[in-house]
């Protein structure tokens, strides 16, 4: 393949089926024959993994806002640098579990600073690149929030109060409106089978786009 490859993002609240869903396009990407690198935020490298474990720790001390919005994007910095440039610039697609969207949902939404802190780490870190394409799993947040405490220990953020959460969920939907070419809402709220098929029409709509543009 030629080129840059697509960058690809997924988002949404805690429990919504995010990983889920990754591992879903992931297969269906790799079938097709799509060089794929499939990574996470926070994390996706062993320095931003290790800041990670930092965020999600549950610690006696209080988080402050902006150290934990300064350490979401030290961790990006580096994962952006080790992994994601290089593979894109090999023209290899990146599938990421999460990325600035959410930290203008849960560090501008969930903990109200101000947006335009976001923005400015955003050019900052990140120059010029966004991603190609964003699927927004969408679910209420009681149904994501069961679905999370189902599997064990509460992280950090998943001990917030459901408010935090709307807000985090209220942001993502004002996003999708907002850059609606690039943004793809699922309802997550759905039996896995109905998500896998939603996922399946958007796969196959990459899969053209990206064959059409190589043709
Ligand atoms: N559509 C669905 N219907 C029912 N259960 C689902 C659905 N999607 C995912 N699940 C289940 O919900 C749980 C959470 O899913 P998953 O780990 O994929 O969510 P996530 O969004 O990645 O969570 P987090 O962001 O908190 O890590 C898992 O047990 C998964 O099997
Ligand atoms: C990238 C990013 C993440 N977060 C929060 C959102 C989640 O609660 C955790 C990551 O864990 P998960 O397994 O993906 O659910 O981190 C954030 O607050 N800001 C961000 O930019």
């Amino acid at each position: 393949m030629s080129g840059r490859g697509l960058f690809i993002t997924l988002e949404g609240g805690e429990g919504v089926g995010k990983s889920t869903a990754l591992a879903h396009v992931a297969s269906r990407l790799g079938d097709a024959g799509v060089p794929l690198v499939t990574t996470r935020e926070p994390g996706g490298s062993a320095l931003a993994e290790d800041i990670r474990e930092v965020l999600l720790a549950v610690r006696e001390e209080p988080v402050d806002d902006l150290a934990e919005l300064l350490l979401m994007f030290a961790a990006r910095a580096q994962h952006l640098a080790r992994r994601i440039r290089p593979a894109l610039e090999a023209g290899q697609w990146v599938l990421c579990d999460r990325f600035t969207d959410a930290t203008y949902a849960y560090q501008s939404g969930g903990r109200e600073l101000p947006a335009r802190w976001v923005q400015q780490l955003e050019t900052l870190v990140q120059g010029e690149l966004r991603p190609d394409c964003t699927l927004l799993l969408d679910a209420p947040v009681t149904l994501g929030i069961e679905r999370a405490r189902g599997r064990g220990d509460l992280d950090r953020f998943e001990r917030e109060q459901v408010a935090f959460f709307e807000r985090v969920r209220a942001t993502y939907l004002r996003l999708a409106r907002e850059s609606s070419g690039r943004y793809r809402v699922i309802d997550a709220g759905q039996p896995l089978s109905a998500v896998r098929a939603q996922l399946d029409v958007i796969c196959s709509e990459l899969l053209a786009c990206e064959n059409g543009d190589r043709q």
